[in-house]
């Protein structure tokens, strides 16, 4: 990356122009995708832009360094100007200096994670290698469920073991030192095999500023869960998907003070947001995720965003499906009467394995589907099955992932008449 937004641009376009090409000539596709829209292309500021990112440790006569893998080699990463401006002018340096410093912080730590906010607050994760006999699994699972590691085990006659009340200190002036150069401030976590220890919280809060939406939209996000990488891009989507669930609102419903009078069913929902900046643009929302914890997190965005017509369900997709089919019964959707909701719209954003048979015959009911998708191969082999009864009416490239191959996408899928 040399940062110049005009390589930047050229890069973009490039991209675009793969995307376009990939559905219009996909052997066997060709037939029902001449017709495609033009794409509705959204950038990405050109520096800066990553919210999150992971890198190795790298031990070597230098000390250690933060390396990325290339093919099978590491590189050393000196600086990130793909991170936000904190990770990259604040947090990398300070931590770097302190597992330099610091043997309690270094020993066994092999990676280390950013997820830093545009509002301000940050995480920093730091991974280590377990160096002893981690108990019983009931010890095990009592530690987790407190999130701490009061007295972590370390290995006989390793008194400098991670995740110790020594590395907690160590941790506290790491996060002392962040605080000098972020008034913001950052939690720092130490991770050892599904298990934390937390110097302030395993979460931070971001505001997202979307067009159509008057008040900054709130959001938690968890630490080592998933949201969205590139901020900016984010607000980006959420602002198109307001608009294509809006655009033809009076179609199927009434508009009324640019809300429809119809429903929104969400799969994937994560921690809500899509939901959270959607619900004022229907009567209300159905979403539904797999993660329970993503699945509290969504009801207190919902809470922070005052999105009270918004229901949630833990069910997988798959589930969800059955449940519309009416072939099970969840006790986990007891809250929910199906029968009650006026779906005419429904929104995806699958991880990359995409949908599946199962959840593409559910969406085929639907008049409209909006898909976001962060792996064009699977989105394709989707519509392979959606394109017996619908068409791409919009299609958008989100550029959540500058200087590599990925795109994000989004379609907006209508129902063909019959
Ligand atoms: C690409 S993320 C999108 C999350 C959310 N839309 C957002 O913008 O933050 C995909 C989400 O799908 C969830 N997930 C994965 N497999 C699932 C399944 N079979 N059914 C329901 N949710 C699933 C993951 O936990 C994750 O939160």
């Amino acid at each position: 990356m040399n940062g110049s937004s005009g390589s930047y641009k050229a890069e973009l376009q490039a991209k675009v122009q793969a995307l376009e090409a990939f559905f219009v000539d996909g052997a066997g596709l060709a037939a029902s995708f001449v017709a495609l829209p033009p794409t509705e292309v959204f950038e990405s500021p050109p520096e800066h832009f990553r919210m999150k990112a992971e890198f190795g440790i790298w031990n070597h006569d230098g000390g250690p360094s933060y390396a990325m893998s290339s093919g099978k080699s590491q590189i050393v990463v000196d600086r990130y100007p793909m991170g936000s401006r904190v990770m990259c002018d604040t947090l990398m340096p300070a931590v770097l200096e302190a597992i330099r410093a610091e043997e309690l912080l270094r020993a066994h730590l092999f990676q280390v994670n950013f997820h830093t906010t545009l509002r301000g607050g940050s995480i920093v994760s730091l991974l280590y290698h377990t160096p002893y006999d981690r108990g019983s699994r009931r010890e095990r699972n009592r530690i987790q469920a407190e999130n701490r590691l009061a007295e972590a085990p370390t290995l006989e006659g390793d008194t400098k073991g991670p995740l110790t009340d020594d590395w907690e200190a160590a941790a506290v002036r790491l996060q002392a030192a962040i605080a000098i150069g972020d008034p913001a401030g950052a939690s720092i976590v130490g991770r050892i095999h599904g298990m934390a220890r937390v110097v302030g919280h395993d979460w931070v809060e971001e505001e997202l500023e979307v067009v159509g939406v008057p008040k900054r939209l709130r959001y938690r996000q968890l630490g080592g869960f998933f949201c969205q990488p590139n901020a900016a891009v984010c607000q980006h989507m959420l602002a198109w998907a307001r608009a294509v669930c809006l655009a033809d609102a009076a179609e199927i419903g009434t508009v009324v003070e640019a809300s429809r009078e119809d429903d929104l069913l969400e799969l994937y929902c994560g921690n809500g947001n899509f939901a959270v900046a959607l619900a004022p643009c229907f009567r209300r929302v159905l979403a539904t995720e797999l993660v329970k914890a993503l699945v509290d997190t969504a009801k207190l965005n919902a809470e922070y965003n005052d999105a009270t017509n918004v229901a949630f369900a833990r069910v997988s997709a798959e589930e969800l499906a059955q449940a519309m089919q009416g072939t099970r019964v969840f006790e986990r959707m007891k809250h929910i009467s199906l029968e009650e909701y006026r779906l005419n719209t429904v929104l995806v954003d699958p991880p990359r394995a995409g949908l599946g048979p199962e959840v593409c015959a559910l969406l085929a009911q639907f008049p409209r589907i909006v898909y976001i998708s962060c792996n064009p191969e699977t989105l394709r082999v989707d519509f392979e099955m959606l394109r017996e009864t619908h068409g791409i009416q919009r299609m958008a490239a989100f550029d959540q992932f500058p200087y590599t191959d990925h795109v994000e996408m989004g379609v907006l899928l209508v129902r063909r008449a019959t």
